[in-house]
Parts: structure tokens; sequence; C-alpha cells
């Protein structure tokens, strides 16, 4: 069967992650557009070849376009999706009447949605059922990407024709797509990781340490599991880049806004005063409101993200919290 070569990528929003793929699919010889929501955005990537909300500092090449119109992007053969998780639906409704019926959708974003529970795939079934998609989903700090450091990634899509296109597509020597047909445990992995970035950060900010760290990482990863595990995914995918891979690095530095939003609590601030100014999303906090009461209905056990919930959700004191979550009784290592 012959290939689908996917000359003409769109990238639907301009945040640092839309940028970052924007550059990889410009390094993939994609002809590449990129949607960004803010004027100033498609001003400043169209004039100096910089993204100087999300990305401020760094070089993009001439050859990325962007644009403030949707029609724009109807040419294009495959989009990348990379708004914030509770904003896919929106993105998805907005774009629909200027999408072939043939463009598939590769969705970048990590979260759960909040007032319906949902996955990404499943707002997907919901608002273009008939649209082709895969999902994209790894240890990939955008400001990496965007500077063509090696970065490798999982790209999960039911069709492994079209999944096997899109890598070919998409795929270069420093932005390595792996392919998988389990696109529910590779959004999974995405969605959950955030809110133990978060715990992850807080008790760095508490200062308790490196032990410490590896023990909210492997308990917390025992957590990722299990939810995995009710929806029917497939162990291995937890394992791999975007399951383990994507929390071992996003638990690991401040690069990620996630787990500097849970260190500046652990060091007293309070959510309201540190996202006050901030542009960027902290997946995590959005998620942790939906995971902790979908892990409650199904009778999951997931403190570590019960305590994130109760400090960002609930607001109760950090140190009360994390002092709760270490004197529980002791219980298996495979409970
Ligand atoms: N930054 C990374 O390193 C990285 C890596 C992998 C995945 N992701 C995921 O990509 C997604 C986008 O993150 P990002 O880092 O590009 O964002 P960002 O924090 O850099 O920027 C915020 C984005 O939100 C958009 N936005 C704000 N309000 C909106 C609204 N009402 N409707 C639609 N869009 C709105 C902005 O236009 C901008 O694109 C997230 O789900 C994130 O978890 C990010
Ligand atoms: O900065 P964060 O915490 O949103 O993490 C970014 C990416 O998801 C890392 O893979």
């Amino acid at each position: 069967m012959s290939s689908v070569t996917y000359e003409k990528v769109g990238v639907l929003g301009a945040g640092a992650w839309g940028t970052a793929l924007a550059a990889a699919m410009v390094r993939a010889n994609r002809e590449t557009l990129l949607w960004a929501r803010e004027e100033e955005v498609v001003e400043t990537i169209n004039t100096h070849h910089e993204n100087t909300l999300f990305l401020k500092g760094v070089a993009l090449d001439p050859k990325l376009k962007a644009t403030g119109l949707l029609e724009d992007l109807s040419e294009c053969d495959a989009i990348l999706m990379v708004s914030p998780a509770q904003h896919l639906r929106s993105s998805v409704i907005s774009l629909k009447p200027y999408l072939k019926t043939d463009c598939p959708l590769i969705i970048c974003s990590k979260g759960i949605e909040v007032t319906t529970g949902k996955l990404m795939s499943d707002v997907m079934a919901e608002v273009a059922p008939k649209q082709p998609f895969a999902i994209l989903s790894g240890p990939t700090f955008a400001a990496e990407v965007v500077r063509g450091q090696f970065s490798a990634i999982t790209l999960a899509c039911e069709d492994e024709k079209l999944g096997n296109d899109l890598m070919d597509a998409i795929g270069t020597v420093n932005f390595r797509p792996y392919l998988s047909t389990d696109v529910i445990g590779s959004q999974i992995g995405g969605a959950v990781k955030n809110v133990l970035a978060i715990a992850t950060g807080i008790a760095a900010g508490l200062d308790m340490g490196e032990n410490t760290r590896a023990a909210v990482i492997t308990r917390g990863l025992a957590e990722m599991v299990r939810f995995a595990a009710s929806y029917g995914a497939e162990n291995d995918t937890l394992m791999g880049l975007s399951g383990l891979g994507d929390l071992l690095l996003t638990c690991s530095s401040t690069q990620s806004r996630n787990m500097s939003l849970g260190k500046a609590l652990g060091e007293g601030q309070t959510f309201s005063d540190y996202m006050a100014d901030k542009l960027s999303v902290a997946e995590g906090a959005h998620t942790v409101k939906i995971l902790h009461k979908i892990a409650v209905d199904r009778k999951i056990s997931m403190p570590i993200t019960e305590a994130v919930y109760r400090i960002i959700v609930d607001g109760e004191p950090v140190s009360d919290v994390f002092d709760e979550l270490v004197n529980r009784p002791f219980t298996r290592e495979d409970e």
C-alpha cells in the first residue's frame, strides 16, 4: 500500500509546545503553518521569527509562518492540535468547518476534560467522530525540542497504517516518534504525570530530599498504572515514553511548569498568588480536579493525587496534607 506524505502541516495553538512542534515540523521539511490565538504571536513570528509571548529568546526558522485565521489551515494535510486540554473541544469545534474530511488531527494536549471527565480521544469522538486522529505524547520539554535537541515521543494511533504515515511525516533524527496503538494508555500517562509532578514539586519545596522524590515518582507510577488499568490500557504503554518517561522528566526539573507550581506551594506561596501573573498552563492543576473524582468513583487508591487535590482544590495547608500522607498505615507494595 502506498504511503501518504502529508506535505502541508498545520499547528493549532502557538504556546510553547505548539511553537516547538512547528519548529520540529519545519525541520522535518513540512510546509508548516502555525495558528496563534494572540495577534502579538502572529506578528512577532512573521516579522521577527520569535514567539515573544511563550518562547522568548529562541530564534525560529524564517520558513515558519503564522496566522490568526483558522480558514488558512483548510489546505493542510494534517494538523497538530496543541491547545490546553480544557480548550481542545472548543478548538476542534471552531476548526471543523475548515477541515478536509480525511485530514488527521494529532492531539498533543495532556489532560482530562474537567467538566465531563473525558479523555481527549473521547472529546474527539463527540465533536468530530469521523475525523482520523492520533495522540502525540512523551517526555518533551518545548525549550529543548525547539532547539532541535534529541527527544523521543509516543505517537499512538488505532489505525497502524495512518500512524506509520504520520511518523514518516513528522519524525526526524532528533525528533524520534515511536508508534503505539494504545490511544488510551498514551493519554493517561501524560495527564496523570502532571499531577504527580505537582506533588514532587511540593516535596522539593518542603525540602524533603531526593529519596522523597524517588518515592513520590515510584508510588505515583503505581497510581498511574492502577488508574490506567481501570480504562483497559496496556501496562507496557505506562512503562514507555508517554508514561514512565514523561513522569521522570516532569518530576526531575523546574523546567516543568507543574513541578515549579508544586515547589512554590511547598515553599509557602498560595496557588492563586503563584498563578496570578502566569500566561502558561500548569495542566495538572486542572486535571487533578477530575482525576481525584474519577479515582474515588472507581475506588482506585491514589493517595498522592488526593493530597494534591486537597491542597489545590480544597486549599488545605501543604504541611498538614503531606504529614497525613506520610503517616498512613504501612501497607503492601503491590496495593
Ligand atoms: N510546553 C511543553 O513543554 C509541553 C510539552 C508537551 C505537551 N505540552 C502540552 O501542550 C498543551 C499546550 O501547552 P503549551 O505549553 O503550548 O501552552 P503554554 O502554556 O505555553 O501557552 C498557553 C496556551 O494556551 C492558549 N490559550 C489560552 N487561553 C485559551 C483559550 N481560552 N482557548 C484556547 N487556547 C487558549 C494560548 O493561546 C497558548 O497557546 C498542554 O496540554 C501541555 O500539557 C506542553
Ligand atoms: O511544563 P510541564 O509541566 O507542562 O511539562 C511539559 C511536558 O509535558 C513535559 O513532557
